[in-house]
């Protein structure tokens, strides 16, 4: 199998919402009339963002993931994807996994692969999304003001379980909670359809990949203002609850998570406690707002400081 067997094999698909996918040098592209464009670039590489011989259909689901998530976090709706792979040789029974992972979870959204690049090398994947939003409409991270109420979807420290676990460093939590903590980390659920629900609710928002505290400190710069969490009501696996409290790092500053973390005034309360019925996901009440700068970690409202050893993933660091 040559270079461009292996695309047209696993990769080249129909793309019904462009005017050109894959196969020419550049896909073309019509944005419908009214919205913006949103564009986001991430990648993952083996042994920095994933253990070797992790499952290849988790990894198609997690690039594409990844990339979804921050589409999300704007609020927008997922369009058009490209992929650019480096992979270590063409292994078919891996290739088929790979694209099977990743075009399940395209198709559920309506994405298009419109393109990419395929080069032998060291494993690494790059997903770049296009969405679209409503002119003006966009979440973005420059929006909170002091007073607002900080929320998370779903549940947080699974996934920073279970890199713990693959590092040897985390506690003794039992086989089913670990397996359920491995899928947090594998399969993450991009959270597109509360973003589109969002607008015009949330003030500011992001997603949590690198870890709460970190990335809420992002947007607190961004907008101006600084935030309070409460360790207490950070929301957790039921088995994981004890481990909040003994473990505070794996909630407030692991990665991985992939939900979303928004802002929203205190009017829009009523309206953001009835989307958990109708989207079928928790969504909690974790901090507020503040003027001034910086995130302060507490253990509950109006609690005592909760030292933490790091605030989010760096690559650098
Ligand atoms: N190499 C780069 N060149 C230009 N912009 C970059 C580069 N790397 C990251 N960025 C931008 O910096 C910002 C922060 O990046 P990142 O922390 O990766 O965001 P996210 O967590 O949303 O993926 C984003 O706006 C991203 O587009
Ligand atoms: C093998 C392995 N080691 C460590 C981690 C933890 N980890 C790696 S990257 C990362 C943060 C998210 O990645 P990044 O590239 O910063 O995503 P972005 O913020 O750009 O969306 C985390 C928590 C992991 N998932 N796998
Ligand atoms: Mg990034």
């Amino acid at each position: 199998m040559n270079e461009f067997q292996l695309i047209r094999r696993y990769f080249d698909r129909p793309a019904p919402g462009a005017v050109l996918g894959v196969g020419d040098d550049a896909a073309i592209l019509a944005p419908a009339p009214g919205m913006e464009l949103v564009v986001t670039t991430d990648m993952l590489v083996e042994g920095r963002h994933f253990f070797a011989g992790t499952d290849p259909a988790s990894l198609g689901h997690k690039t594409l993931a990844v990339n979804l998530s921050d589409v999300a976090a704007m609020g927008a709706r997922a369009r058009w994807a490209t992929l650019a792979v480096a992979l270590p040789a063409a292994d078919e029974a891996w290739l088929a996994a790979f694209s099977r992972g990743f075009f399940s979870l395209a198709d559920r959204h309506d994405v298009d692969l419109v393109g990419g690049d395929t080069t032998r090398g060291p494993l690494t994947l790059s997903v770049t999304l296009i969405g679209e939003v409503p002119a003006g409409q966009a979440i973005r991270r420059d929006g909170a003001v002091a007073g607002d109420d900080i929320w998370v979807s779903g549940e947080l420290g699974g996934a920073a379980l279970a890199v713990a676990a693959r590092y040897g460093r985390a506690p003794d939590v039992g086989l089913d909670t670990l397996r359920n903590a491995a899928r947090r980390l594998d399969w993450p659920e991009p959270r597109l359809q509360l973003g589109e629900r969002l607008r015009g609710l949330a003030s500011a928002a992001l997603d949590v990949s690198d870890g709460l505290t970190g990335d809420l400190a992002h947007l607190c710069e961004r907008s101006g203002v600084a935030a309070e969490l409460w360790l207490s009501a950070l929301p957790c696996a039921e088995a994981l609850l004890a481990l909040r409290s003994s473990a505070p790092a794996l909630f407030a500053a692991g990665g991985d998570d992939y939900e979303l973390c928004f802002t929203a005034p205190r009017a829009h309360r009523a309206a953001i406690e009835a989307l958990p019925a109708e989207l079928g996901l928790r969504l909690t009440r974790v901090g507020r707002v503040a003027a001034g700068e910086g995130v302060r970690l507490l253990d509950a409202p109006d609690g005592a400081p909760v030292l933490l050893t790091h605030t989010s993933y760096d690559h650098f660091r």
